[in-house]
């Protein structure tokens, strides 16, 4: 998947969001965009994604430009999972599979990729359970409980590219480091794009991409990017800082779930 100098403005915007950006993403590989807020990761997610066209440039799937693929087609291929996820009212079960054909092997392997089994066990109903406490017998799950659902149903989908878009907002660092694993662990030959601002997880992905106001600003492994002593290294570095100076009211490092490697 190739993004060839491609530039991309939103309707009425007066800048681009993106302005010649090239970027490579193999085939099974795992991915990260990082930079700061409004820096135009999501962006250029969805144009690799195929769901926005560039303005200039061009984005190839193996080789073939996407302009020439079918938009159905595509969105067949691809799984987003981002923030704001919809929260279904209807069983575990329809939340994961979400129309698409039961197999319930396939069920059992999303919800373990997900963590969302553990979720699963601790509901009398389990995968029956309606989530929906308006509902007599319906119930309510926290946010990153839910979020390891829209995982799950995520990981369920057939797709050949899984787009995680900050889908741990809602988890504590340790919930987070452990579903990154699992996303590099079960992608089974998927190819991952992760958009996440923390890096302490990004470190694992095969390549890391840092853009900064629409243009990429380095990219590399942690390790190259680290030695480049660049943008990421600076963030890196903040985030770091932040976890080793903890605010005084709680100096326990399992007060409040980091995982010792970000330590
Ligand atoms: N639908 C939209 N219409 C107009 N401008 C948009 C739209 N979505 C994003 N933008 C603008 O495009 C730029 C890049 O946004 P994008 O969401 O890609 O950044 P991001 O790096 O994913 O940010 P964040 O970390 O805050 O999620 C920003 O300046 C943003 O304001």
């Amino acid at each position: 998947m190739t993004a060839d100098r491609v530039t991309f403005t939103y309707p009425g915007a007066d800048r681009p969001a993106l302005s010649e950006v090239s970027a490579t993403v193999g085939r099974g590989e795992v991915v990260a965009l990082v930079g700061e807020n409004g820096s135009g990761k999501t962006t250029l997610a969805k144009l690799l994604a195929g769901l926005y066209h560039p303005d200039s440039g061009t984005i190839r799937w193996d080789g073939t430009d996407l302009t020439a693929i079918h938009g159905d087609a595509l969105r067949r291929r691809i799984s987003v999972i981002a923030q704001d996820h919809t929260r279904w009212p209807l069983t575990v079960r329809e939340n994961i599979v979400m129309g698409r054909p039961l197999d319930e092997e396939r069920l059992a392997h999303a919800a373990a990729a997900a963590g969302a089994d553990r979720v699963i066990g601790e509901l009398d109903q389990g995968y029956d359970a309606l989530l929906d406490r308006r509902f007599r017998g319906g119930h309510d799950l926290s946010g990153g409980q839910w979020q390891r659902i829209a995982a799950a149903r995520g990981f369920y989908r057939d797709a050949t590219l899984v787009i995680f878009d900050e889908p741990t907002s809602a988890l504590d660092a340790r919930a987070e480091h452990a579903l990154f694993e699992r996303i590099r662990r079960h992608a089974d030959g998927r190819t991952v794009i992760l958009i996440t601002h923390r890096l302490a997880s990004v470190r694992f992905a095969d390549r890391i991409y840092v853009l900064d106001h629409g243009r990429v600003a380095e990219h590399g492994t942690h390790a190259e990017l680290l030695r480049n002593g660049g943008l990421y290294a600076d963030l890196y570095e903040l985030q770091a800082s932040a976890y080793q100076n903890p605010p005084r009211s709680s100096q326990n490092p399992a007060d409040q779930n980091i995982p010792q490697e970000a330590l």
